[in-house]
């Protein structure tokens, strides 16, 4: 028998009706599955090692139980106690139409959950737009008003004020509440905290100790400078210093043009201190790449590499990578999406291709062998990598 684990504010029945499924789900039995999940039987519900029942049909083998789940709205990424995510369990039970079906699962999902975040955004930059407008106009009307009213009466402006206040309050909380609710700058807790580069010049840490950047990316900023840069004498952009490890590298390339957009002042400052605004060709942008884009000119290699971005932010620098890559330009990023699960990883891989791939870009991962040691991440909050791979993408527009 499968015991389950934590249901909350559950009935008794319910417990039950749970209990059920997830016997039915580990013994295989499609049709008591599906009857239980249409008589509203919880799927939620974990057993022993934090294991979801879609961990259960996925060792099991069963491709229909998985389909049910997901139909129910069982969610496809959920990981047991050991982080370990359903595909990570189809890898290891050898199960790879069902592994292949959740990263297709995963893709469909994120790609939807994107789709709609950007489409909120849009609403809430133009519920945002139009009530600039609204307060534009009036205060417009206002002036008008006030023109007018200097000849009547000296009280008018603060009658004004009263009335512009009642007109505020009248105005439909949905709206407010949307303008009131847009996204701010994903990483702005970061930047305005302080950095601390170690004395031997191989972390980059933030106030919490998290690592920013470390030495052990040597070889793969290496390889990046390499991709993007691949002969001498050629225009490149780097967004993000850090420890200034794929620039060094760029500089070995005596780049006619070496522009650098950094956000963070303490790295900025540490760049200034280090005479990077005086190298060879080195341009410094300094503030967010989001703010700086129209000072953007034409390059034949394109690096991108932040911290505390997310993946929406890294796929709206994809947008604008076309209007700044020359013809046979190449651009290439760092490529950490989801590098603490093999599976994430992969699910993130496929969903980057196929979005560059509608922007006009032909992606190629190359494999690099990564092999860290336990005792890179001393001292460091939280490992943000844990592959043994590296897949590094070498993306070129389409047609060149
Ligand atoms: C991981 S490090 C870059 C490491 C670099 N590739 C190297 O080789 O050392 C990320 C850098 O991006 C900067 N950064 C974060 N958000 C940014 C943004 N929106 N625009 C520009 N730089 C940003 C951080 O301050 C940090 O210096």
């Amino acid at each position: 028998m499968v015991k389950t684990e934590e249901v909350i504010d559950a009935s008794d029945e319910e417990v039950a009706k749970s209990q059920a499924l997830m016997q039915a789900v580990a013994e295989g039995k499609v049709e008591t599955v599906e009857k239980l999940l249409k008589d509203g039987a919880n799927h939620s519900a974990r057993a022993a090692h934090g294991r979801t029942m879609l961990h259960f049909a996925t060792m099991i083998g069963s491709l229909p139980i998985v389909k049910l789940l997901l139909s129910y709205g069982h969610p496809w990424n959920l990981v047991d106690d050991d982080y370990k995510s359903v595909g990570d369990y189809a890898k290891s039970f050898n199960q790879s139409e069902i592994y292949e079906f959740l990263l297709e699962e995963g893709v469909r999902t994120e790609l939807l959950m994107g789709l709609m975040q950007r489409k909120l955004k849009m609403e809430l930059l133009e519920a945002q737009y139009d009530e600039e407008e609204e307060e534009e106009d009036g205060a417009r009307e206002d002036n008008k008003e006030e023109k007018k009213d200097t000849n009547d009466t000296t009280t008018a402006t603060s009658e004004q004020k009263d009335q512009d206040t009642t007109a505020e309050e009248e105005e439909p909380a949905s709206k407010k509440q949307k303008v009131e609710t847009l996204p701010e700058v994903p990483n702005a807790e970061y930047l305005a905290q302080p950095l601390q580069y170690t004395e031997d010049g191989d972390r980059l840490l933030d106030a919490e100790k998290n690592g920013v950047m470390m030495g052990w990316e040597l070889p793969l900023m290496i390889r990046h400078a390499e991709v993007i840069s691949p002969q001498k004498g050629l225009r490149v952009l780097n967004v993000g210093f850090g420890l200034g490890l794929v620039d060094t590298e760029l500089q070995k390339y005596s780049p006619s043009e070496h522009t650098i957009i950094e956000a963070h002042p303490d790295v900025y400052a540490h760049m200034i201190k280090q005479g990077w605004d005086k190298k060879p060709g080195v341009k410094i942008l300094f503030g967010r790449w989001q703010d700086v884009v129209d000072q953007l000119e034409v390059y034949d290699g394109i690096f991108f590499d932040t911290f505390g971005e997310f993946y929406e932010d890294l796929r709206a620098f994809h947008e604008i990578v076309p209007n700044h890559l020359e013809e046979g330009g190449i651009y290439s990023y760092f490529n950490g999406l989801g590098a603490t699960n093999q599976f994430f990883h992969a699910v993130y891989n496929r969903i980057s291709e196929l979005e560059l791939g509608e922007m006009g870009f032909t992606v190629e991962y190359e494999e690099m062998d990564i092999g860290l040691k336990e005792e890179e991440w001393n001292g460091v909050k939280r490992a943000y990598w844990t592959l043994d791979k590296y897949y590094l993408p070498i993306c070129r527009l389409d047609g060149f």
